[in-house]
């Protein structure tokens, strides 16, 4: 047995998720979930319904979840770490409010916080804070002691999100015929939002030219291309670009779209590329649906060689992150010294959002922050 691990003053860690549907029926309430206040258009709402039922009405993104709970679970286990943990979600079960009603119940006072978004942004931090202060607010209605939460970093630079990332690369390159594949382009993908949550996007101080949302994506980008090119010797073109637009048309949203992208790469003469959906934890509908099958039907529609890479989902190294991300904040919520782990030109992320971080269009009280209204 190894020495065990201490997380202490921290006794849970609740990995936190959108959620998604698990069949046909889950579809349109998943959608009203969704969508509930955020102005979609109705239209968007039919296609992307589509998009669910060509799948059975399933998202990967439960299984996905599950799996991932699984190798935090072996891992804690196998380094000596005991800290037991939770899964809740913001638009499907189970639901946050549940899952944090089952924690208070079963004792937890100090409770870490697992988004399964690895940026800033409204939707993938902010939003998920304002989740969290929903459902305290329902358990203090419910008269039930309130536990303390704090979210973790951002982890987009740590080494355990990247490296299977670059080796998910790595194995699309080498699985495109060998003719295309020196000449082959790097399309990094990510969820467009519109550009004025991008702009907003981290503190203040990043706010401004796509914000902390683009510049901690295009590290990432560069991490991997960089360690594309040291361990092939092939320097391969690449971008940052966006998909699964949604909203009215007249608001503007991050571009180019993987689609037009793919047409502009092939007008170019550009002979494969490899699509990197690195905005994405894990394989979400997204990635089946708006890569997977919409983007390669329009790179089969221009004979463009495409191959999409692996998503880091459950991966042994992103758990072994996670472990080394929950005892780096244990410490230094202790008042130990820590040394961040952090790849890339940004180093590591806040602990605490600041105030006026991802700032929402309407405010509304967020906790695990410095802005919360909870202890
Ligand atoms: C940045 C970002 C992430 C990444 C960070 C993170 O992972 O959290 C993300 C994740 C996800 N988004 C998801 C699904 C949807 N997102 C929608 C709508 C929107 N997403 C937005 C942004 C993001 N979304 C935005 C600005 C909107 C517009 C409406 C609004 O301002 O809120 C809609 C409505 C229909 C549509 O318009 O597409 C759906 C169905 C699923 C589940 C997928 C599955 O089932 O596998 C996941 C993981
Ligand atoms: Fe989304």
């Amino acid at each position: 047995m190894p020495d065990a691990l201490d997380a202490t003053p921290y006794d849970a860690l609740l990995l936190l998720s959108f959620g998604g549907p698990e069949g046909p029926d889950d579809v349109v309430p998943f959608l009203e979930n969704v969508t509930r206040g955020r102005g979609i258009p109705k239209e968007r709402l039919k296609e992307v319904g589509q998009h669910y039922f060509l799948f059975g009405g399933v998202s990967p993104i439960n299984d996905q979840n599950r799996a991932l709970l699984d190798a935090l679970r072996k891992d804690f286990a196998d380094h000596g770490l005991d800290l037991p943990v939770y899964w809740g979600n913001r638009n499907w079960a189970p639901y946050l409010t549940d899952t944090l009603r089952e924690m208070v119940r079963d004792g937890r006072r100090r409770i870490l916080v697992l988004a399964a978004s690895a940026y800033a942004s409204y939707s993938g931090c902010r939003q998920y804070r304002e989740n969290l202060a929903d459902a305290l607010a329902t358990l203090e209605a419910e008269g039930l002691g309130l536990p303390k939460i704090d979210k973790l970093r951002h982890y987009f630079n740590h080494p355990g999100f990247v490296e299977p990332m670059i080796e998910g690369v790595l194995r699309s390159l080498a699985d495109l015929p060998e003719e295309v594949r020196s000449g082959a382009h790097i399309a990094f993908t990510t969820h467009s939002i519109p550009t004025s949550s991008a702009d907003t996007s981290g503190p203040a101080e990043d706010h401004g030219d796509g914000g902390a949302y683009v510049r901690q994506h295009l590290d990432v980008a560069r991490l991997i291309a960089d360690a594309v090119r040291e361990r092939t010797g092939v320097d391969h073109p690449w971008q940052l670009v966006y998909q699964s637009r949604s909203g009215a048309p007249h608001i503007p949203w991050l571009e180019p779209d993987i689609c037009d992208h793919l047409e502009e790469r092939h007008a170019a003469g550009v002979p494969a590329v490899v699509m990197a959906p690195i905005g994405f934890v894990s394989d979400h509908m997204e990635v089946l649906y708006d890569l997977d099958t919409e983007a390669t039907a329009k790179a089969a529609e221009l004979g463009l060689p495409v191959r999409r890479s692996a998503t880091v989902g459950a991966d042994p190294r992103f758990a072994a992150a996670v472990r080394d991300l929950i005892l780096e904040r244990a410490r230094s919520e202790r008042g130990e010294r820590v040394t961040p782990c952090a790849l890339g030109a940004l180093g590591a992320s806040h602990d605490l959002c600041p105030v006026g971080c991802c700032p929402a269009r309407a405010p509304r009280p967020a906790a695990a922050g410095a802005d919360s209204p909870y202890a």
